[in-house]
This record gives C-alpha cells, sequence and structure tokens, in this order.
C-alpha cells in the first residue's frame, strides 16, 4: 500500500504565474492520467512529484514523509519513473538495463542475484522482449526501447508508477499492453500516475483525471466527470466529436 501526496504544490515553471496549487491524495490502486496541452507542465509537475525538480511551494509526501526527507536510494526502493525520452550513455544490453531496476536494492559494489536477473527476466517477458534481451539497448527502435524502460521500471517492482507518457512510440498493439501492465499494476496495489496526450487511452484506461492547464489553472477528479467534451475543447482549443464504446467515450478532433 502507498499514497503519493501533493499538498499545497506548486510546480516551479519560470515566467508562470502559480496557478492553483495541487492538494491531492493518490493512493494505491488508482490509475491517474495527466492530459493538458504541449508546455503545460505535465512532465514538470510528474518531475516534481518523483523528487527531481523542488517545486515553488508546497510538498510532496510519501506515505506521509516528506520527499525531501527521504534518501534517494529509500526512495528509489518504492518509485520508479519512465521518462519520456531516455538516454543511453553506455553501451548496454537489454537484459543489463533492465537489472538497472534492482540498483536501488543493490550496495554500491554489490553484483546482481540470480533472483535479480530472474525478475529482470520475467519483465522482458511481460514486454514481449524476451528474444532481445542480448541486444545493444543503442540497436533499437523506438517502440523497442520504451519498452526497455518500462520493463526497467517493472524490475524495480515499484508501489508507485509515475510514467511519462508510456505509450509513446508504441504501435497500436503495445499501447494496449503497456496500458493492461500499468492497469495490473494497479490492481495489486501500485499507485499509477501517467501523463498521455492520447484522450482515449486515459478515457479507457484511467480512474482519475488530471487537467493542466497552460496558465496554471487545474481541475482533477473521477474520470467520467473530467473528460467532458466542452472542458476538453477549452483544455486543447480543439473542437472535439464524442461517441460511446463499449461505454466509454471516444474523442475525435473535427
Ligand atoms: N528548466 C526550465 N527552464 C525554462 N523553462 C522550462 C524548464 N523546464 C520546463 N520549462 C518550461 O515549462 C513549461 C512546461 O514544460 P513541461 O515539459 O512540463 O510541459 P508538458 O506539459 O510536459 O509538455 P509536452 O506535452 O510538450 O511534453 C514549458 O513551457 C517548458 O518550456
Amino acid at each position: 500500500m502507498a499514497v503519493l501526496e501533493a499538498r499545497q504544490l506548486v510546480v516551479d515553471i519560470p515566467g508562470r504565474s502559480a496557478g492553483n496549487p495541487f492538494n491531492a491524495r493518490i493512493q494505491s490502486g488508482q490509475r491517474w492520467g495527466v492530459l493538458g496541452p504541449n508546455g503545460a507542465g505535465k512532465t514538470s509537475l510528474l518531475h516534481t512529484l518523483a523528487g527531481l525538480r523542488p517545486p515553488r511551494s508546497g510538498e510532496v509526501l510519501l506515505d506521509g514523509q516528506s520527499l525531501t526527507r527521504l534518501k534517494r536510494r529509500a526512495l528509489a526502493q518504492k518509485l520508479a519513473v519512465v521518462f519520456q525520452e531516455r538516454q543511453d550513455s553506455f553501451p548496454a544490453t537489454v537484459l543489463e538495463t533492465a537489472l538497472i531496476g534492482r540498483h536501488p536494492f543493490l550496495s554500491p559494489w554489490q553484483r546482481e542475484s540470480d533472483g535479480d536477473v530472474h525478475l529482470a527476466q520475467q519483465a522482458l517477458e511481460k514486454l514481449s522482449l524476451s528474444p532481445l534481451e542480448n541486444r545493444l539497448v543503442s540497436t533499437l527502435s523506438g517502440g523497442e526501447r520504451q519498452r526497455v524502460s518500462i520493463a526497467t521500471a517493472l524490475t524495480q517492482q515499484p508501489a508507485i508508477w509515475l510514467a511519462d507518457e508510456p505509450t509513446n512510440h508504441l504501435d497500436l498493439h503495445h499501447q494496449v499492453a503497456v496500458m493492461a501492465l500499468l492497469h495490473e499494476q494497479a490492481e495489486q496495489g501500485a499507485v499509477v500516475f501517467m501523463c498521455l496526450h492520447d484522450l482515449n487511452l486515459a478515457a479507457r484506461w484511467c480512474d482519475h483525471i488530471l487537467l493542466l492547464f497552460p496558465d496554471g489553472e487545474l481541475c482533477f477528479g473521477p474520470a467520467d466527470t473530467m473528460l467532458v467534451p466542452q472542458v476538453l475543447e477549452r483544455l486543447y482549443d480543439q473542437s472535439l466529436s464524442v461517441t460511446t464504446v463499449n461505454g466509454k467515450p471516444v474523442f475525435v478532433p473535427t
């Protein structure tokens, strides 16, 4: 069980007025989707919640403890970040990269155990990457690399997933597979908080939605109360048509 809490949180975006502070308890089992136009501050919020970026004001708490008091390693044992783009500076294989997810649990010169390798291999299998286990990450396609990032987070077995556009670069099949995996993680008790550009994935897979407007205004709540066409049209400055498929709204730009 885990709770990530934002208290009077204002993300520090240079040159922007404070907007609304974010106050929320993001709890085990919940799947939050953050929506907003380019530059609205989704990544900045995610990095602030991960403790990678200091807030302008307010604080973030993990299980009641301020992130500023937590050691980076203790934080990494609970919280994984899937970045929007990953820079791999060292030549490493897919398996070696997935094993980075075990590093928060190892002492500085400790080698990964067979159990760690098994966890990494299970994660690679889940992301359909087993055949690529020994390939250098630098030789992979964009979608394959994205799946390696998610497999690395899965190997970390986090209680909290902060995922920045986890379906970036993925084809339709893998988009659904990754959203199903995150859904499964939430069902097993994880917190899932992700930035998304695809309204229809958000409508189908998220139970809470946070809307971020470029001026710092924000609102959030249960997905069915947030995914209102008039509000989304204002959010994106784009007219939309909406229909319903399998009980979920489907939005089409018009
Ligand atoms: N270190 C920085 N210095 C100056 N401006 C910054 C910095 N970091 C972010 N910004 C600005 O803050 C705003 C929010 O950026 P952010 O990446 O959080 O937006 P986003 O909603 O994730 O956008 P996108 O949908 O394009 O990924 C942008 O206008 C960006 O240029």
